[in-house]
């Protein structure tokens, strides 16, 4: 891992360190359009051979059933169960508790405006299964799909090598009352999502994380279908003073690291002792790790930044927009109005960042590439639209009247004038 000292560092140097740009984006972009023309054009034909090309399996259909889901469903072991039926307990309380009504305003006297919530009726979810499959973020998506009230809910997920997908998906399915799974992974899920075709239905927003093939294919397809974010490879980046303890930090920013050798884990410090512990930590910590040789490619193009203060440590984070920031320090209090930028945020020693990924509550679908600057992570709001409605009475409409008539008459829209004038004379 790099070290940094901020004081050295140029303005384009920080861009530099800021922007999550790899060589290869504009190869996988190439690669990404020919994979959504192939399943606009072919349909399910499409999707069967980019199972065999990428997942290596030959899909004899491509869902899984409710009763197939229940047998697989039925194999996992009490103590996983137990876990995932806490998690999402967690996390349907916290997301039930982001529903709320608004008020009806009274703009002018008889002038009232109001906005009503509707849940959006058609999602795709992601669940991203390449290199781990994640039951967590079925439950991150499902759940506020479903408190929202969407009524079609098509969820999508690279198949097993047996075709299958395995019993922690299987159960949360059953769980969450979702009676089919799509074995469809990488841009082509987001594609047959999008467009549809003869099995698999078109809906109307795609949601959830996954790797550059699957976050450059929901980029694509917005003309078509909205998406929730770009959510794409995992990143951390702990802000750690002298109170920091550097095993946790080592092992929060490997965290990160195992999810693929494209993620970020980033160490911004104002103490250049707690900076060498942890990567000595990092080199103590990786070697026991089934996932080594993914988080030492991901850490090798990682870096730790020397900074003279906590307000720059925040500047620096501001700047990187992260997806999670973690405030490895005793000090966070007087920091948090700080915070303008990032995705999710972890505060003090004791709080990891993996217990927002399975089971705080909070949703860990989340912006990443700097794209939390203006992105919130997934939230109930995602998943619904909010209508706005007016009504104007008899005085309403006196008193609003002669504005609309001049502001219409202004824009040379003498129809619109119209449509007031004729009111108002009758
Ligand atoms: N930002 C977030 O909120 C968030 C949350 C969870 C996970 N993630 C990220 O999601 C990602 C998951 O990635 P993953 O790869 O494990 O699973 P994935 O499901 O996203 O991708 C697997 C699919 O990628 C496709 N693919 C693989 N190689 C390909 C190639 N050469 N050409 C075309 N398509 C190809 C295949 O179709 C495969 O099924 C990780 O980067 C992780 O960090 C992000
Ligand atoms: N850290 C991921 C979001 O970037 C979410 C996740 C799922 N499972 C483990 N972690
Ligand atoms: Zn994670």
């Amino acid at each position: 891992m790099k070290i940094y000292n901020y004081t050295d560092l140029s303005k384009s140097k920080i861009e530099e360190l800021c922007s999550r740009q790899i060589e290869d984006d504009k190869l996988i972009e190439e690669r990404v359009f020919s994979i959504l023309n192939l399943v606009k054009k072919e349909g399910d034909q499409a999707l069967l051979n980019f199972a065999k090309t990428f997942d290596k399996v030959d899909l004899g259909k491509l869902f899984l059933d409710a009763a197939e889901l229940k047998e697989i469903a039925s194999t996992i072991p009490p103590d996983a169960k137990n876990a995932i039926d806490t998690a999402y307990q967690n996390i349907k309380t916290f997301h039930e508790a982001q529903s709320k009504t608004e008020e009806k305003i009274e703009t002018m006297p008889g002038v009232v405006c109001w906005r009503e919530a509707r849940a959006i009726e058609k999602v795709g979810l992601y669940i991203p299964g390449g290199t781990a499959v994640l039951p967590s973020t079925f439950l991150m998506l499902a759940t506020p799909a479903i408190i929202a009230g969407c009524n079609e809910i098509v969820v999508c997920s690279p198949p097993q090598s047996d075709g299958k997908t395995n019993c922690f998906l299987a159960y949360c399915a059953v769980l969450l009352g979702i009676e089919k799974i799509y074995l469809i992974g990488g841009a082509q899920a987001v594609a047959a999502m999008a467009f549809g075709t003869e099995t698999v239905p078109k809906v109307y927003k795609i949601f959830g994380p996954g790797n550059r093939y699957v976050t450059t294919a929901k980029t694509m397809v917005q003309n078509t279908t909205a998406i929730d974010m770009p959510a794409g490879p995992s990143e951390v980046l702990v802000i750690a003073d002298e109170t920091a303890i550097p095993s946790f930090v080592a092992a929060d920013l490997l965290a990160q690291a195992e999810h693929g050798s494209d993620s970020q884990a980033i160490l911004v410090s104002t103490s250049n002792k707690i900076i060498t512990e942890t990567i000595k930590e990092i080199e103590n910590q990786i070697s026991i790790l089934p996932r080594k040789d993914i988080a030492a490619k991901a850490i090798a193009n990682s870096y730790a930044v020397l900074v003279n203060d906590l307000n720059t440590a925040m500047a620096f984070s501001n700047e990187y927009a992260p997806e999670h920031l973690i405030m490895a320090t005793d000090h966070y209090q007087n920091l948090i109005p700080l915070i303008i930028n990032a995705g999710s945020v972890f505060l003090g020693n004791l709080t990891p960042e993996s217990a927002g990924d399975y089971a705080s509550g909070t949703n860990h679908t989340l912006p990443t590439s700097g794209f939390a600057k203006a992105y919130s992570g997934v939230s109930l709001d995602a998943f619904i639209k909010k209508i706005t409605f007016q009504h104007l009475s008899t005085a309403g409409l006196n008193n609003i009247g002669p504005t609309v008539e001049t502001l219409a008459t202004a824009e040379g829209l003498q129809a619109h004038k119209n449509a007031i004038t004729i009111r108002l004379k009758s």
